[in-house]
């Protein structure tokens, strides 16, 4: 194979993968602009061996060794063994600096990755779902080998760019008359392998897009080989993949042959000057150059540009197509939707931190703020696409402030689906959502976020301060509400053996139960009047499940709370009964004596119901 650089072929090949490469570059450069100064002022000094060796050697030969004095000699040698010295100082500096600018380039990107997914996944109505992860996971090995690229490129670049400047300034200094012989091949094979890149590029997909083909091509091949048998239809099979296998040597020849000639270029511009300096030698110490001046050239051609230009081919032909092919590839990634499917509009603040800020002004749904917790709906109905039965059809449900409702249901009939719908994240495709009194429908992410609050059965616990984590939802809440919290979900012993409020917490070493109880008191102190627990004390016994029911209960407020446990059905003041036909209200003991589903879902423990299970 003559892929001149090394992307995986299994990858669908980008179309414009130059310029989203371009963008990145483009990106880290202005976005971390001090680090990008320290950084070529670092490869600015690493340059200076480059600057100072021919010059050295001319002196060393021409001062030292033709008038034999190998003292003065060394002397010179050891300035030029002291200035690579200092250069390979700045060599090491320049990777901090590479550091500053490529780390907060990775992390901008993975935000805008996971952002992008957040919003297709928003716009899809969906909830995120296993594939989203793994589509994260890979896009952030891309992010990765963007990061590398970009790191490589960044040093190959700049290192070859003053390295190259330093060996044309130091033989313009040194000896003014060879510039031209080094300055113009050079400057040739710069341009021409400028130009061939993007016929290069071209030729590189081409032959990824015939490597596919051809094992696309071999494994349906494989897959069908007993039809293909059984059809006869060997011959025109043959003939298919011995044209697939002639379409990829006809690829790959023609990326081998643009490969070979910029070789040649930069071999030419490598060698070419030093060909032409030696054959100019005679010449130029006629015209007054000192055969140390001559070797100082030659020092600067051999020793520095020779390596510098191969170190530079090397490097941007193997790194340049893979930046280029993640790079698309995380750009169409970070895309938000073309348009926004969210019948209820756009919503801002996606930023946690930014939505959940009590003292932010109101900025949607004009006229109309939620006042209490109370809930309507009405004629509400949803399905997860338009061919899809509806999860519920028509419902109707009314909840007044400070009412505590639980929905019980069997599995998979539509609980969690209507804690979305209840919680405005997600629009019904019919009828109307109220939240205290206001249209849940132009509500922003920020004015919903001061509503309600929605508790899923995966608590969510960020590694950080544990005070941070209870506050999240109430950035200004004072120490002794964060205590009554505590104290009221039972809470204390958990925080005290976390370390206290400053601890910090790493949620892999909790428990789901502990996780739960930190984000049941963060739903707590939290300013919403309504409060969704979806299934939020799952993980909590039930001794525990009953002190959170007490806290909530006691909570100024609305409680809707999604169980499995006939226990919390029995202590709510109403129960919503989904059976997937039909939607019921009552207390426990209308639903026992009316629904004989109701009856059958909590039968195992019969009409009395003390336990929490
Ligand atoms: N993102 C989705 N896309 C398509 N269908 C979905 C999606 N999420 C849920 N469903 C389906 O919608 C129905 C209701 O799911 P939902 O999770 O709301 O039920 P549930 O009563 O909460 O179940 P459980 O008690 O097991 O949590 C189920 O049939 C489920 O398979």
């Amino acid at each position: 194979m003559a892929h001149e650089d090394a992307a995986p072929a299994a990858d669908p090949v980008p179309r414009r993968p130059a310029r989203a490469a371009a963008e990145v570059l483009r990106s880290a450069f202005t976005e971390s602009r001090p680090a990008v100064l320290r950084l070529l002022a670092w490869t600015l000094l690493s340059a200076l061996p480059a600057l100072v060796s021919g010059k050295a050697m001319a002196l060393a030969v021409d001062r030292g060794f033709l008038e034999h004095r190998p003292g003065q000699a060394t002397c010179w040698l050891a300035v030029f063994a002291t200035a690579a010295l200092i250069g390979a100082w700045a060599t090491r500096q320049t990777y901090p600096q590479l550091a500053h600018v490529v780390e907060p380039m990775r992390d901008r990107l993975v935000r805008r990755l996971v952002s992008g997914l957040l919003h297709r996944a928003v716009a899809a109505r969906g909830r995120p779902d296993a594939s989203a992860a793994t589509a994260v996971a890979q896009l952030t090995r891309q992010v990765e080998a963007v990061r590398d690229a970009t790191a490589g490129q960044l040093l190959i670049v700049s290192h070859f760019a003053l390295t190259a400047v330093a060996v044309l300034g130091g033989t313009a200094m040194l000896a003014p008359a060879a510039t031209p012989l080094i300055a113009v091949p050079l400057l040739l094979a710069l341009t021409g392998f400028a130009a061939t890149t993007p016929v290069t590029m071209r030729r590189q997909r081409e032959a990824f897009a015939a490597d596919e083909d051809l094992a696309r091509l071999c494994a349906d091949t494989l897959t069908a080989l007993r039809d293909i048998v059984t059809c006869g239809a060997r011959r025109p099979t043959e003939q298919d993949l011995l044209a697939a296998v002639a379409a990829g040597v006809r690829a790959n020849r023609a990326l081998a042959v643009t490969a070979a000639v910029r070789r040649l270029l930069v071999a030419l511009g490598a060698h070419l000057p030093l060909l032409l300096v030696v054959l100019a030698a005679p010449a130029l110490v006629r015209r007054g150059l000192t055969p140390g001046e001559v070797m100082g050239v030659l020092a600067y051609l051999t020793g520095t540009l020779e390596p510098a230009l191969r170190l530079l081919v090397q490097g941007v032909g193997s790194s340049w197509l893979r930046l280029a092919v993640a790079a698309e590839r995380l750009a169409a990634a970070s895309q938000p939707p073309p348009t926004s499917v969210d019948a209820y509009g756009p919503r801002t603040g996606v930023d946690g931190a930014d939505i959940m800020d009590g003292e932010h002004g109101v900025d949607g749904n004009r006229g109309h703020r939620p006042v209490d917790g109370s809930v309507r709906l009405r004629g509400v109905s949803y399905s997860y696409g338009a061919a899809a039965d509806p999860v519920f059809d028509a419902l109707d449900l009314t909840l007044h402030d400070g009412e505590h409702l639980a929905v019980v249901g069997p599995s998979g009939v539509g609980k969690s689906t209507l804690a979305d719908v209840l919680a405005g994240d997600v629009p019904p495709d019919r009828g109307n959502v109220v939240l205290g009194g206001a249209a849940a429908g132009p509500l922003t992410a920020r004015e919903l976020a001061r509503v309600r609050v929605l508790l899923p059965q995966d608590a969510y616990v960020f590694a950080g301060e544990l005070q941070e984590n209870l506050r999240w939802l109430c950035p200004r809440a004072p120490e002794r509400d964060v205590m009554s919290a505590v104290r009221a979900l039972g809470a204390g012993p958990l925080v005290e053996r976390l370390g206290g409020l400053e601890a910090m917490v790493d949620p892999a070493a909790l428990s789901a139960g502990e996780r739960q109880i930190i984000a049941l008191v963060r739903a707590h102190l939290s300013p919403a009047r309504l409060v969704i627990l979806d299934e939020a004390t799952r993980h909590l016994d039930a001794q525990a499940e009953l002190h959170v029911e007490e806290a909530f209960r006691t909570r100024r407020g609305t409680v809707v709370t999604i169980t499995h446990r006939p226990g919390a059905a029995r202590r709510a003041d109403r129960v919503l009964f989904l059976d997937g036909d039909r939607a019921l209200v009552g207390t426990h003991s209308e639903l026992l004596a009316t629904a004989p589903g109701y009856r059958a879902l909590v039968g195992g423990h019969g009409g009395d119901l003390d336990s929490t299970d």
